[in-house]
């Protein structure tokens, strides 16, 4: 490229000067142009700006001074190098040329080769500053763009994430944070050196593409995860936000790596956490759900068949109950090892919710294969487990339903398991049951029954009716207890068995045990009110009601309601709804008693039969089941029981009423063995309010005598009736009230029946014999003294009978009558000895 030539301009006010400089100047290969007075010459500057100007020192109006001052004054001009050309030779005058900022000074008349010389030089010094200030001004930008580099590198150190700059044209990073070289492993350096594409395993075209496509996107930013991999070998898990920018002739693409291991860890903590049961770390319902779903999908392509086992633990809640729920807690996460013992790797063991679980099976053999796992699952459960100190020993009740037999739809095979698991309960507990239509139709049908009693409750379609209960004392009706009907449109009056079962299962008993007691209450004010008067009524409560509602302010705003006093209500609760919710059952009862209400435990010796934990509630009354009483008179066992739950009861100082009565000898015996009230059929069935009214207004009489208690009352009990007649006469001088049995059963309903205290037996009678008999009776009537008459030689049976205390005394046939009557005179004086003993000890304080 041809230099370009310096532009001169010529300053004078002579013409002759500018001519002449011009001419000397041309052959140099400069351009002149020239301004023939200060004014001009500074006009020209300022529209192009020369490279040297030749200034005349004197000229009219501005001189040479005055324009070298103001272009040196101002910085667009102050470059421009100036030679002042004067005639004048005198020292001050250059001087002041050169104070004004001229650079040199040519004197005329000018020599050319001084002028060339001191152009050319000058022109080479402005030349010279112009590159030096041109270099100060490019360090200046370079240690500003430093400094610009540093504060962005800075930064990009500071940043969490990591920042990578990849050159489109050279496909090498240009730049990478501190992150970058952190996250990956790698230094600075290696990371320029090397191709982006080792990073993530992609090949040049592919990292092109990306990049070509990046570009076309703009500013638009594209996000990706990824997987990274490290100097290491180890892999780490990015976002990665990219983005295209411009850069001179280059792309730049910029990508930001952010590292979400940390991230992914705590969402797949989290996914873990919404799918699994934290307690067992089982699969939670939703997971199992999720999976028996993929399950059937597969198993319907590849006809596997698929069982679904629906556990539940039996009696869990009891353990929770009474020994706490850290016990139940360790219990579920024991009882979980055990269950998956019990499976395959390929199975599925779920917790379907509290005492819950199931079991997915896979395989060809479907029913057979889920009964050996349900028949592992109860022998595991053979051993006790051991909890916090505890052994508790638990079964399960299990339900089975296989795909494609029942369903193929998890939700169905889930449901139908889960009513199989309740056949299984009913059955007994601690087995398992298949699934069966009959079991659908019947779950149908309660679904059918269960809606029919939301109606009921909506349409109030129960009544009570009452059944009387008898105070043993007097004969007094004592009060009555309500029992629920239902009258069903349709149907008639269905009897409480039938549907409160189902009331429990769906909570629905909570509402209509409130029904009982607001309809109770009111019957109470109604008899109040009326001729009839005061009638104490028991209600049955369940212990839903003490759970699910404020039982203790539904009662009192009942009986203010009503205006009935405490004292008339009773509640009849069951041992087992006791000891649910313990504290909160306690605390309730408490607040009740303090308003006047009765307490009993109903049903007791069914339950948990524990005094000493029924002595922590506040109790008035304990009511003797109705299974004790049936056989009492004839079954030594439940004697045996009634009459210590009778004992335990005295010494408690609470009453006891015995319930399904329904005999006199029934009455009898309890009424001789203390018991206070007496409930049943033999008194009443259940009535209507209204007959209930008529009932009182004309209480029946029942066989309530005083009965022999003061008499001496003696059973003569043999087959042969001559033989009875026989004996009858040898006592009869003694003032004995002599009773006579032909049969063993004959002298069980005689003995409920009367107080008696001597019993003579034949040992010989067909049906039971006298050994069996008296054995029996002692243990029926352990206060009687038993004597036996016996026609046989063998006296082994005798002599076992004496020694287990079944008999007193034993004669042979024939025997001599005065020794017997004297014999029998001392049985009843020892009776009386042995009964003031027992008196004198009741009497002793409780230890
Ligand atoms: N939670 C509630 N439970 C209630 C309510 N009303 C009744 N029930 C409970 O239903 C069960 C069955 O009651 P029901 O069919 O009324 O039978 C009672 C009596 O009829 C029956 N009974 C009485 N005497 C005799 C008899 O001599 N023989 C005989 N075979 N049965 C007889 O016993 C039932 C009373 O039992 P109990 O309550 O234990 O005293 C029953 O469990 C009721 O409790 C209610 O409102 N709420």
């Amino acid at each position: 490229m041809k230099p370009r030539q310096p532009n001169i301009l010529i300053v004078d006010d002579e013409l002759q000067n500018r001519r002449l400089l011009a001419v000397l100047l041309g052959p140099e290969g400069y351009l002149t142009s020239s301004a023939a007075s200060g004014e001009e010459a500074l006009a020209a500057i300022s529209t192009v700006a020369p490279d040297l100007i030749l200034l005349d020192l004197m000229m009219p109006g501005i001189d040479g001074c005055a324009v070298a001052s103001i272009l040196k004054a101002n910085p667009a001009t102050a470059h421009i190098p100036i030679i002042m050309v004067t005639a004048l030779v005198d020292r001050s005058a250059r001087l002041a040329g050169l104070d004004a900022g001229a650079e040199e000074f040519l004197t005329k008349p000018v020599d050319r080769a001084e002028l060339w010389l001191r152009v050319r030089n000058l022109l080479r010094l402005k030349a010279l500053g112009a590159i030096e200030s041109h270099s100060a001004e490019l360090e200046q930008q370079v240690q500003a763009r430093t400094v610009e580099l540093q504060r962005f590198r800075t930064a990009m150190d500071a940043t969490a994430d990591a920042i990578m700059l990849l050159s489109h044209k050279t496909m090498r990073f240009v730049e990478v944070n501190a992150t970058a070289c952190a996250m990956l492993g790698y230094s600075r350096d290696e990371l320029f050196s090397m191709s982006p594409c080792a990073l993530d395993e992609t090949d040049p075209q592919q990292l092109a593409g990306l990049c070509d496509a990046l570009i076309a996107l703009g500013t638009d930013t594209a996000l990706s995860t990824s997987e990274l991999v490290r100097k290491d070998g180890t892999r780490v898990q990015v976002d990665i936000h990219r983005q295209a920018m411009r850069s001179d002739n280059d792309w730049i693409i910029v990508a930001v790596v952010r590292d979400i291991t940390a991230r992914n860890e705590a969402d797949r903590r989290l996914h873990h956490l919404a799918h699994h049961d934290p307690l067992t770390a089982l699969p939670n319902r939703m997971l199992f759900y999720a999976t028996l779903k993929k399950t059937l999908e597969v198993a319907i392509d590849s006809r596997w068949k698929v069982a679904v086992l629906f556990i539940d633990l039996d009696h869990f809640k009891a353990v929770n109950d009474t020994l706490g729920h850290m016990v139940g807690d360790e219990l579920l996460i024991q009882f979980s090892e055990r269950l998956t013992q019990c499976a395959r790797i390929r199975d599925t063991v779920g917790r379907l919710g509290g005492d819950e679980f199931g079991v997915i099976l896979v395989g060809q053999e479907g029913q057979q294969a889920a009964a050996v796992v349900a028949g592992k699952i109860g022998a595991a459960l053979r051993a006790p487990f051991l909890l916090h100190g505890h052994e508790v020993s638990v079964s399960a009740s299990i339900g089975i339903t296989i795909h494609p037999d029942d369903s193929s739809d998890p939700d169905t095979l889930i449901k139908y398991a889960d009513t199989a698991m309740y056949r299984a309960k009913q059955a007994g507990r601690d087995t398992y049951r298949f699934f069966t239509a009959q079991m659908n139709a019947d779950a149908l049908a309660q679904l059918d029954l269960e809606s029919a009693l939301r109606r009921a409750i909506d349409q109030e379609q129960f009544v009570l009716h009452y059944q009387p209960k008898l105070q043993l004392s007097d004969g007094r009706i004592a009060g009555v207890e309500a029992l629920l009907r239902w009258q069903r449109p349709g149907v008639g009056l269905v009897p409480p068995n039938e549907f409160i079962p189902l009331l429990e299962e769906t909570g629905l008993i909570v509402r209509v045990g409130s029904w009982v007691i607001a309809a109770a209450c009111r019957q109470i004010a109604e008899w109040l009110a009326s001729s009839v008067g005061a009638v104490h009524v028991a209600v049955n409560v369940s212990g839903r009601q003490f759970i699910d509602n404020d039982l203790d302010a539904e009662i009192a705003l009942a009986l203010e309601k009503y205006g009935v006093p405490g004292e008339l209500l009773e509640l009849e609760l069951t041992e087992t709804s006791m000891m649910a919710n313990t504290e909160r059952t306690i605390d309730i009862l408490c607040k009740l008693k303090s308003r006047g209400v009765q307490i009993s435990v109903d049903d007791f010796g069914t339950g948990y039969s524990s005094l000493s934990y029924l002595r922590r509630f506040p109790i008035n009354k304990l009511k003797i089941d109705i299974a004790f009483i049936r056989e009492v008179t004839t079954s030594p066992d439940d004697a045996a029981i009634v009459r210590a739950i009778i004992s335990m009861a005295r010494s408690l100082k609470l009453e006891v009423v015995a319930e399904g009565v329904e005999n006199e000898m029934q009455l009898n015996y309890l009424r001789r063995h203390q018991c206070d009230e007496i409930q049943g059929f033999y008194v009443s069935r259940p009535l209507t309010a209204a007959a209930l009214r008529e009932l009182l207004a004309c209480p029946p009489v029942l066989n309530l005598s005083e009965g022999n208690f003061a008499r001496q009352v003696l059973l003569i009990v043999d087959d042969d009736a001559l033989m009875l007649d026989m004996l009858a006469d040898v006592f009869s001088a003694d003032g004995y009230d002599i009773l006579t049995a032909h049969s063993a059963a004959d002298g069980f309903d005689l003995l409920a029946l009367h107080d008696v205290q001597v019993i003579l037996c034949d040992q010989q009678m067909p049906g039971m014999n006298g050994n069996v008999f008296l054995d029996i009776v002692r243990e029926l009537h352990p206060e009687t003294i038993r004597i036996m008459l016996s026609g046989q030689s063998d006296l082994l049976p005798i002599m076992g009978a004496i020694n287990q205390g079944a008999v007193y005394r034993f004669y042979s046939k024939p025997w001599d009558n005065k020794l017997l009557r004297d014999n029998v005179r001392a049985a009843f004086q020892h009776y009386r000895a042995m009964q003031a003993m027992a008196a004198a000890q009741r009497a002793l304080p409780l230890p």
